[in-house]
């Protein structure tokens, strides 16, 4: 018999979540039987959906949900040997008994140079949110501009390095300097700290005077430097999920009619049906040293509400995950 720690949701988030709305118990797991394995977590992602999902997906005393790189350390299923790697939804539990429905096994061959982490960043839902926003949804093409914000994050900065293999001039916005020079290494055109920039519009201007083509992420600022045509993939708008009363405007119509705008709020898993393919061209991009990704690590399954705290205040560069 193996005792697993989960991490359940104690009370309902109001506002920004603290450490009481978290609680750590134990739970005595069955054996597994025949079709069965058992998983022991690696990482664990931490994200920003797990806020507005906690609201709507889950009620008080359920486990957090998440996804984790496992390993499996007892198996009755031959699809998945003792050893092997793979990404489970399990929420944040240490260890899970399942079938293997569920499971994704990391990619074949994955290269002993990549940390198996990226399985949660990169070459992950994060990855794959950046290509289907910027191919699905912006459908964008060599030599056309493209604005992300939030570009140091997990999404942004995968957004932003396709965008230039893909030939395209991208201009990201974070909120640090440290996030600044970080993009400027990972070979971005143009970045501005829209913290400390004296005019938000005068900045976007100057970094690309002829406008945007597209505009990946949230928030209005950018519509009157929108190209006519442009096409705005909203893909998140994680300055709004601890709020407690709901903002208002501004109202983008004007700019939306006038300019011919489409914008378009997407999930990464409407391309399900493409994720094998896409996880090994994000792969094929890494292994040519032409996609990087930083990590934010936190040790220890205990932190897990800590490092989802800290990944909420916005500071951190890079995707945030545990080591178990
Ligand atoms: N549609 C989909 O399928 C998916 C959507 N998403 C969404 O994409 C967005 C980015 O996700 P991801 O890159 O993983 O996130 P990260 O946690 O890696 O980065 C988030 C960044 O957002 C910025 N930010 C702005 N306002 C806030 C705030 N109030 N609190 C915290 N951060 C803030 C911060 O950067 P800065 O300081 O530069 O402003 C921060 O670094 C999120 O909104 C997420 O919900 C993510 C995955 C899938
Ligand atoms: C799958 C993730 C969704 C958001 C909104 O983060």
């Amino acid at each position: 018999m193996v005792v697993s720690k989960a991490w359940t949701l104690r009370q309902h988030f109001q506002g920004f979540p603290k450490a009481s709305d978290f609680h750590l118990r134990e739970e005595t797991l069955p054996q597994p039987k025949n079709g069965q394995v058992l998983l022991e977590a690696v990482f664990l992602s931490v994200d920003p959906y797990m806020r507005p999902y906690s609201q709507t997906m889950m009620k008080e005393g359920d486990v957090m949900i998440g996804s984790q790189v496992a390993k499996v350390i007892q198996s009755y299923n031959p699809s998945f040997p003792v050893g092997c790697h793979v990404v489970s939804d399990c929420g944040w539990r240490s260890h899970w008994v399942c079938d293997g429905a569920e499971l994704t096994p990391v990619l074949p061959d994955w290269p002993q140079d990549i940390p198996l982490s990226l399985a949660l960043g990169a070459i992950g839902m994060p990855g794959l949110t950046a290509l289907y926003g910027l191919e699905e949804v912006c459908e964008i093409k060599k030599g056309e501009t493209l604005l992300v914000n939030a570009a140091a994050g997990a999404v942004g900065s995968v957004v932003g390095q396709i965008a230039k293999i893909k030939g395209c001039r991208v201009v990201g916005c974070a909120g640090t300097d440290t996030k600044v020079s970080y993009l400027k290494e990972l070979g971005f055109d143009q970045v501005f700290n829209y913290k400390t920039a004296t005019s938000l519009e005068e900045s976007l201007r100057e970094a690309a005077p002829h406008g945007y083509d597209c505009y990946f992420e949230n928030t209005c600022m950018l519509m009157p430097q929108m190209r006519e045509y442009g096409r705005i993939a909203v893909c998140g708008s994680i300055s709004m999920y601890n709020d407690t009363t709901p903002q208002t405007g501004p109202y983008v119509h004007t700019h939306m009619i006038f300019k011919q705008l489409r914008m378009e709020g997407f999930l990464c898993a409407r391309w399900k049906h493409k994720h094998q393919q896409s996880l090994r061209r994000l792969m094929a991009w890494m292994t040519e040293g032409k996609l990087r990704c930083n990590e934010h690590i936190t040790i220890g399954f205990n932190n897990m509400p800590a490092a989802f705290m800290g990944m909420l205040q916005g500071d951190n560069t890079g995707k945030a995950v545990v080591k178990v």
